[in-house]
Order: C-alpha cells, then sequence, then structure tokens
C-alpha cells in the first residue's frame, strides 16, 4: 500500500528584504485510497504545500516520501519521470490543450515519453467513459461544458495510475450542482483508483468528501473535524 509522508516541511521564498516564510514545518500523512482535504485563507500557503508534495517546487526543509522515494532528492530528468509516473494533477483551469480532442488530451501524459500504446489508448477511453464523456471523444475542449473540461482533466491526470492524485481548488470554477457532481467523481474515482486523494480547497462541500481534513493558517497546518 503507498503512503505518502510529509515531514516538518517549510518553504520559504527570497525577497528584497526577509525570507517570505509560507510553510511552517508541515507535516502530513495519507495512505492509497484515503483522501485529505486543506482548507484556509487565500495566501495561507495552501497551493505551495500541494507544489511541494509534487514535486514541482522544492522545500527549504523537510522530506516528502512517496511510497519510499523523494522526489527532491532527484536529478531533473528524473523528477520529470517521477512526476508523470507517480502523480497526477487536477487545476482549477482545467489546463485542456484546445487543438486536441478530449482523448488526445487526456493521452498527453503517455505522450511525454512516446507514442500512446494500445493500451493507453483503451485506458483513456475507459476513464473518459468512467467520467461520462464517451460520446465526446473526439470533441474539443470548447465544445465542453465547465463541468465536462474538469472531468476531461481528472480522466488525463488518472491516466498513468498514479499512486497520488492532486488537487488545487477543483471546483473553484463551477456553478454549485456542476461542483458537486465533479465533487463526488473525485471522491468516488480516486477510491476505485486506489490514489491518495489531496485536494485544496475553499469548498468546505468540496473538503467534506475527503477522510481528512486539515486547515492552513500562515503556513501551518492543523487538523481539523
Ligand atoms: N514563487 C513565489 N515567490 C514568492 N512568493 C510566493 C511564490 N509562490 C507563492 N508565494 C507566496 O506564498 C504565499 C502563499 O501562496 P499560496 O499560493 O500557497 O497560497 P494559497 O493558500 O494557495 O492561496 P489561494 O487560496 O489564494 O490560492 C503568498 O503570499 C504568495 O504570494
Amino acid at each position: 500500500m503507498a503512503k505518502l509522508v510529509a515531514t516538518h516541511l517549510s518553504k520559504s521564498f527570497p525577497t528584497r528584504s526577509e525570507p517570505l516564510v509560507v510553510l511552517r514545518d508541515v507535516s502530513l500523512e495519507i495512505r492509497s485510497g484515503e483522501s485529505a482535504a486543506i482548507i484556509g485563507p487565500s495566501g495561507s500557503g495552501k497551493s505551495t504545500l500541494l507544489h511541494l508534495i509534487g514535486g514541482l517546487d522544492a522545500p527549504t526543509s523537510g522530506t516528502i516520501d512517496l511510497d519510499g522515494e523523494n522526489p527532491h532528492t532527484l536529478a531533473p530528468d528524473k523528477l520529470a519521470h517521477f512526476r508523470n509516473h507517480n502523480v497526477g494533477f487536477v487545476f482549477q483551469d482545467h489546463h485542456l490543450l484546445p487543438q486536441l480532442t478530449v482523448l488526445e488530451n487526456v493521452l498527453i501524459p503517455a505522450m511525454a515519453e512516446t507514442a500512446p500504446t494500445p493500451a493507453m489508448i483503451e485506458r483513456a477511453r475507459q476513464l473518459l467513459t468512467r467520467v461520462g464523456l464517451a460520446a465526446r471523444l473526439d470533441h474539443r475542449p470548447a465544445e465542453l461544458s465547465g463541468g465536462e473540461r474538469q472531468r476531461c482533466g481528472i480522466a488525463r491526470a488518472l491516466l498513468m495510475k498514479p499512486k497520488l492524485l492532486l488537487a488545487d481548488e477543483p471546483t473553484g470554477n463551477l456553478d454549485q450542482k456542476t461542483a458537486t457532481e465533479v465533487a463526488q467523481l473525485l471522491g468516488e474515482i480516486h477510491t476505485q483508483e486506489n490514489a491518495i486523494l489531496l485536494i485544496v480547497t475553499h469548498s468546505k462541500e468540496l473538503a467534506a468528501i475527503a477522510q481528512k481534513r486539515y486547515e492552513m493558517n500562515s503556513g501551518l497546518l492543523e487538523p481539523r473535524s
């Protein structure tokens, strides 16, 4: 069973005067099939923490261990490979490529390394069926609704069977009803995929789908009920 362990993470950004301290001694642990949500005010450090955990930025101190590997000890090419195979990202703005079809967008993580294999194409089709987009494979993102685009983004994030699914305000741009549907989908599909799900959100409703909840305030992470 995979496990994410973040231990004593701190992050500061240099400024012209004192460094800006954004994360202060943050630790958390989440297992495969479990989910955690982090809520907290704007600017409190939530996205920064997600970036460190996903290997997009390095901590000033502290360690991250995903199933025995610390992404921040890897050389840049190995880190890119690690991220592509172990971490799926779902963003507030879906980050789909407008010129590609829905199916091609979902295949992007596979295309980062080789031409997609028939097995990958089949997995992409299956994921798109599971997120309710079976009839939209050949459509472009502009032809989809906001919720459908987010479903496509979720399918893309899961293509490589990542151990970790990171979602940064995934329902932030959606109306209430669509946000509820996407939240339910995230909750169901990460369990089916046995992935670790970590969500950053302002939405209490989205946070409610997670088994563990935390609040971030000025870079300090506290458990919440
Ligand atoms: N690359 C950077 N250089 C300097 N400061 C940064 C950088 N990235 C983030 N920050 C600062 O770190 C603080 C925390 O930002 P972060 O995006 O993590 O907050 P957040 O809790 O996710 O906010 P929001 O809910 O608005 O997305 C902010 O003050 C931000 O300006």
